[in-house]
């Protein structure tokens, strides 16, 4: 589902260029949830913002459902971006000015993938049944973090990419959530690559990586 050959990340700094990822190896298949360790500034945001084809990278091929990536125009970039990848970050990102079942429908609507059963499924798992005609400023962070959630995974994309999707919560409500989070994504059929400091976010995950010294390396259990 995921697949990065070599890829290589350089940014220009005031001290000169750095490299931030020095030749990435990855395979997520179908299904799979990957925790993404590593230390602060290690480059797991990089990774993933390449995975998500916001950004390109100066060397390596990266394949997303089949699709390698350099080879898409901003038309199928754009599109990939709607209907195969889908982004969970700590900010929600909610619209504003749509309601909750609008938020939640969003992304569904733009890829044309609407699923009522499924749509119910996640309300009801997520605990948004009384909160579907409030705006997201009414509610609280968690409850707005469900509302990501259910957006990110009701037109069952083929990759999810999240980036320390409980990060805001306290620990307490966060191993609930990544509980629900890890059950979810499986009802979606989706594969997971999921960013996180934790190891104790990691476990709920099928296996963890570790980013170190721009390389992937299987990290310790
Ligand atoms: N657009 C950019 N321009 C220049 N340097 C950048 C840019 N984006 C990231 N970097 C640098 O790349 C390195 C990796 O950043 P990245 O955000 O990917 O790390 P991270 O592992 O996600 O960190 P954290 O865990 O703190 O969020 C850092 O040294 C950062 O300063």
């Amino acid at each position: 589902m995921l697949r990065f050959d070599g890829v290589v990340k350089r940014y220009a700094q005031p001290e000169g260029e750095v490299t931030v990822l020095a030749g990435v190896d990855l395979a997520i298949a179908p299904g799979e949830a990957v925790a993404l360790l590593g230390e602060s500034g290690s480059g797991k945001s990089t990774l993933l913002h390449l995975a998500a084809g916001l950004d390109a990278p100066d060397a390596g091929r990266i394949e997303v459902g089949g699709q390698t990536l350099s080879m898409l125009d901003e038309r199928a970039l754009a599109a990939l971006r709607r209907g195969t990848v889908s982004l969970v970050f700590q900010q929600f990102h909610l619209i504003g000015t749509l309601t909750v079942a609008d938020n939640i429908r969003f992304q569904a609507a733009l890829c044309d993938r609407l699923d009522p059963a499924f749509e119910a499924e996640l309300v009801e798992r997520l605990g948004l049944g009384a909160q579907l005609d409030k705006y997201p400023h009414q509610l609280s962070g968690g409850q707005q973090q469900r509302v990501a959630i259910a957006r990110a995974l009701l037109h069952r994309p083929p990759l999810v990419l999240a980036d320390e999707p409980t990060g805001n919560l306290d620990e307490r409500s966060s191993g609930a959530v990544m509980a629900l989070f890890r059950e979810l994504v499986q009802a979606a059929g989706s594969a997971l690559l999921m960013v996180t400091h934790s190891h104790g976010m990691a476990d709920y995950l099928d296996r963890r990586l570790w980013l170190h010294d721009g390389r992937l390396q299987h990290a310790p259990g």
